[in-house]
């Protein structure tokens, strides 16, 4: 469970997040969403402690992300544009992520290793592949180690439609296991089957926190394209 309290963000006078107060819990899958520039990606790393926070607080597992950095291990993200060492193959990648952590081969999730068929071209170099593939290896690494809360940074940008349905189906499972899963998305046709709840955002503020179900009832829609447009044209009066 993630607790977000009072949180306020700045960049110098700059205020990307302005007083959010959130709170996502265990089996549920939340879509981030809201313009460019709206606060997402700032808000997803304070979650990970890539932010500092000056403001407020955000409780993971009833931990201050402040106080103990160990929650970390809790989570699996997967960033907008991953970045790697450019000379090693997704072999010595996959084996040195997994190095860092001391778990056992048998409760490695590896999954998504094998259904993106990614042990074929275990020995290509990270820096000659294609912006999909390298998303592929994101995913892997997200899922890989069973963690409860996965969060995923416009996971399906780069991904072909396969690929992206193989996404779709693991975040569905993992959610339906229990776990906490966080996505960012301008794809909000693609939302539709897999997110239980949404958080939308204008100009650092949470506009609209609601589950699905309640904002489709609400904009008497059955997408959440729709009720998104009803929601910006609302805005706009
Ligand atoms: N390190 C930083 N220094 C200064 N400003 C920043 C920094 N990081 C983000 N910002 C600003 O904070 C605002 C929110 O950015 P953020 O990346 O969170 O947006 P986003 O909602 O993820 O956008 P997008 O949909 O384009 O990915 C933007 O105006 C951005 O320029």
């Amino acid at each position: 469970m993630i607790e977000i309290k009072d949180l306020t963000k700045k960049f110098s006078k700059f205020t990307a997040l302005e007083n959010l107060n959130l709170s996502f819990t265990n089996g549920k899958s939340i879509a981030l969403i809201g313009p460019n520039g709206c606060g997402k990606t700032t808000l997803i790393k304070c979650i990970l402690g890539l932010n500092v926070i000056e403001t407020g607080d955000i409780m993971v597992g009833g931990r201050s992300v402040k106080e103990d950095f160990r929650y970390r291990k809790d989570i699996g993200y997967m960033p907008q544009i991953g970045r790697y060492p450019e000379n090693m193959t997704i072999e010595q990648t996959v084996n040195m992520i997994r190095e860092t952590r001391n778990v056992k081969d048998a409760d490695l999730d590896t999954e998504l290793l094998d259904a993106f068929e990614l042990t074929k071209i275990f020995g290509k170099k990270m820096g000659n592949l294609s912006g999909g593939t390298t998303q592929k290896v994101s995913a892997v690494l997200a899922f890989m180690f069973d963690p409860k809360i996965i969060i995923l940074d416009e996971p399906t940008a780069g991904l072909d439609p396969l690929a992206s349905e193989i996404l779709k189906n693991k975040i569905i499972k993992e959610r339906n296991r229990g776990k906490l899963i966080i996505i960012t998305s301008h794809l909000l046709s693609e939302l539709d089957d897999i997110v239980s709840d949404i958080v939308f955002m204008n100009e650092g503020r949470v506009i609209v926190q609601q589950s699905v179900e309640d904002l489709m009832t609400e904009h008497k829609s059955e997408r959440i394209s729709e009720s998104i447009i009803s929601i910006l044209k609302e805005m706009k009066k």
